[in-house]
């Protein structure tokens, strides 16, 4: 499936460098890059405005409501969020009710997001069934299904059993998907709402504790050395997590990391004001933790950044901070506070951006045709991003059918000015084209 006929993108500069250039797209693939390039009267053209030119941003941690939560995001909402925030693929979370535990269901959501066409949504699978974390789900059936499930996890609950975490890596391994950890020892974790700390302290906040993620991290490491395959962690949030995976990596175990923008940018300190918007799993951190995340994404210790958008409804967010739902929206604001947080401040250049948010997440995942090279012949999944521009986030302007994001009436750098999935403009100027 890719866009008929031909797309001009005049004025970008592929990864920020060099003299603006055109880029001529023909069914869906790069046919030249050049200055001043003709097309043909009927082509599509949109003006770049120097805009800097990215591979179209891959998303391994993406929560769709849909089946079951629709009031809080579809699989049409969630695309559409992915695609105004530069996004041309998301993988979207097992844990909807029914949980995403067999075929019928990632099959139906892979189809969805065909149908809606806006990025390609693709399935995780649950790694026990129901998400109860006590039997195996068919993983082979939903890798062999329509969807071709690559990624299993049981986000939102971790795989504790390590035997059962054993089993599921060895699954893995003879499959070829990648099972990818919520990393929390929830004997750690019981009541938990808040990092555990002197904030949480303060506030009389249940603490969750740097060891209950850290445990979990340093264990299924030796679990995927022991089977000989790969692992990948779900939103790292300490310091330790990040010492941790450089440890294993330096073993040479299988083993990659994702971070979130806002455990990028955000800490406890956000907690004093009590507003559940704050809450999430696992919880905001500390300065030290934020700064060693940040190095460890400039070093590559941390692979890639993954938003875990994580709507929630009103009801379930504006109530008391320990009953509130942990989460927070991501998609449509992950490239400003990857900007914020890792460019402004020098850590990360334009080819830097393209790697984590782009290029590293498709080949942990195995994806061919996206965070490919932007390249005469390569598939057209492409961002336009405009550096200079900031913007101010207002809940109610957001695609999502949720409002929970942190960031609201924050001033942020950096605007996505167009999408381009497979040579279709899929988002231009903050509109969605259907
Ligand atoms: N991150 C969260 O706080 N919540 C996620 C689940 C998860 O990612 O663990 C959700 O599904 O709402
Ligand atoms: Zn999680
Ligand atoms: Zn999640």
């Amino acid at each position: 499936m890719s866009a008929p006929g031909s797309l001009l993108i005049t004025d970008v500069r592929p990864y920020g460098e060099g003299d603006p250039v055109d880029i001529l797209i023909v069914d869906g693939v790069i046919a030249e890059i050049g200055p001043d390039l003709t097309a043909p009267a009927e082509a599509e053209r949109i003006a770049g405005g120097d805009a800097v030119l990215l591979p179209g941003f891959v998303d391994l941690h993406t929560h769709l409501r849909e089946p079951g939560r629709e009031d809080t995001e579809t699989i049409a909402s969630g695309s559409a969020a992915a695609a105004l925030g530069g996004y041309t693929a998301v993988f979207a979370m097992a844990n909807t009710d029914p949980v995403a535990d067999n075929s019928t269901v990632t099959d139906n959501v892979y189809r969805t997001g065909r149908e809606v066409g806006l990025v390609d949504v693709h399935p995780v699978g649950a790694v026990t069934v129901g998400l109860g974390g006590k039997q195996l789900a068919e993983m082979g059936m939903m890798a062999a299904g329509a969807a071709k499930v690559k990624m299993f996890s049981d986000d939102g609950k971790c795989v504790d059993d390590p035997l059962l975490m054993r089993r599921a890596l060895e699954y893995a391994k003879g499959l070829d998907v990648l099972i990818a950890q919520h990393a929390e020892e929830p004997r750690l974790t019981v009541g938990a709402v808040a990092h555990e700390g002197p904030t949480a302290s303060r506030l009389g906040l249940a603490g969750w504790p740097r060891a209950a993620e850290e445990s979990i991290v340093v264990r299924d490491a030796l679990l995927a050395r022991d089977a000989g395959t790969r692992v990948h962690i779900c939103h790292a949030s300490t310091e330790g997590t990040v010492e941790l995976v450089k440890w294993a990596k330096a073993q040479g175990i299988s083993i990659t990391a994702e971070v979130t923008p806002h455990h990028l940018l955000l800490t406890d300190a956000r907690l004093e004001s009590y507003d559940p918007v704050n809450k999430v799993n696992p919880p905001l951190r500390e300065e030290r933790d934020t700064a060693a995340l940040r190095r460890g994404l400039a070093d590559g210790t941390i692979d890639c950044v993954a938003t875990d958008h994580a709507p929630h409804a009103a009801q379930e967010k504006c109530c008391e901070f320990s009953v509130a739902r942990p989460g927070m929206l991501g998609l449509e604001t992950a490239l400003s506070i990857v900007v914020e947080t890792m460019v402004t401040p020098g850590l990360l250049d334009w080819r830097g951006v393209a790697k984590v948010m782009s290029e590293r997440p498709a080949q942990i995942v195995g994806l061919t045709d996206q965070g490919r090279p932007i390249a005469v012949g390569e598939p057209a999944n492409l961002t336009l991003v405009d550096a200079a521009a900031s913007w101010t986030v207002r809940a109610a302007d957001l695609a999502s059918l949720s409002g929970n994001t942190p960031y609201a009436d924050m001033t942020l750098p950096a605007t996505i000015r167009a999408t381009v999935l497979r040579g279709a403009v899929t988002a231009h100027e903050g509109a969605v084209r259907r």
